[in-house]
């Protein structure tokens, strides 16, 4: 079913609401944006998983969620946040649409890191960055080179769908400054972390944030 704008806009801030915190009237035009990026560069770009708008919205309400926990944990503005394994943009781009942090999405697919480029700067987050490589424990491998990506100098660390849960948290927290936040995407039902500081829950899906070390 195909719905209108007006119908889209009311389905986001009314999740935003059930996840805790107002969404702005320029974040859902950037989300409304992103969802016709998605929708018309899908295939192009080879970004795998839903193509439809009921589809995608699913992505995007979870993305909700992890923004949902940035203002439940308490983030501040031109925090750096790393997203790791963007893939189309879950969480990065969602999160680069709704907070003023400076977003660094890891990608090493070309097609994929190409669309996360384009959907950067049409959301008209430029202080966003887009890198070309692979996260590896501590270590950053390019494939780009001369891009470098430092552990432990993020203040916000995501990943959706790469590693298992606990391997990311453990991982996560490296990549984080001391004091910082890991965030994991789990089953509703998982038991809490060690070191968990704040969750969203859905239906399916629950967001934690663990603090580093
Ligand atoms: C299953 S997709 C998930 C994409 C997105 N996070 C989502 O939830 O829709 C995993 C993505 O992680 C990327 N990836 C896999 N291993 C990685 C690594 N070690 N470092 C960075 N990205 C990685 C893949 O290229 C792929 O786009």
């Amino acid at each position: 079913m195909q719905r209108s704008n007006v119908d889209v806009g009311h389905h986001l801030t009314a999740a935003a609401t059930r996840f805790g915190f107002e969404l702005e009237a320029p974040a859902v035009d950037r989300l409304r944006l992103l969802l016709g990026l998605w929708q018309r560069f899908g295939r192009a770009f080879n970004l795998s998983g839903a193509s439809d708008e009921a589809g995608l919205l699913g992505h995007v309400l979870e993305g909700l969620q992890v923004v949902g926990l940035a203002h439940k944990v308490g983030y501040q503005s031109a925090q750096r946040w790393l997203d790791v394994g963007s893939g189309a943009g879950f969480p990065g781009l969602v999160i680069a649409a709704c907070l003023e942090v400076q977003v660094t999405l890891v990608e090493p697919r070309e097609r994929r890191a190409s669309f996360l480029d384009l959907a950067v700067n049409q959301i008209g987050r430029r202080d966003c960055r887009v890198l070309r490589g692979h996260i590896e424990g501590a270590s950053w491998r390019p494939i780009t080179a001369g891009e470098t990506v430092v552990a432990g100098s993020f203040d916000w660390a995501s990943a959706r769908a790469v590693f298992a849960p606990e391997v990311w948290v453990e991982l996560g927290k490296r990549w984080v400054k001391p004091g910082g936040v890991v965030v994991a995407h789990v089953k509703a039902e998982t038991g809490a972390f060690h070191g968990e500081v704040g969750r969203v829950d859905d239906e399916r899906w629950s967001i934690r944030g663990v603090r580093g070390g």
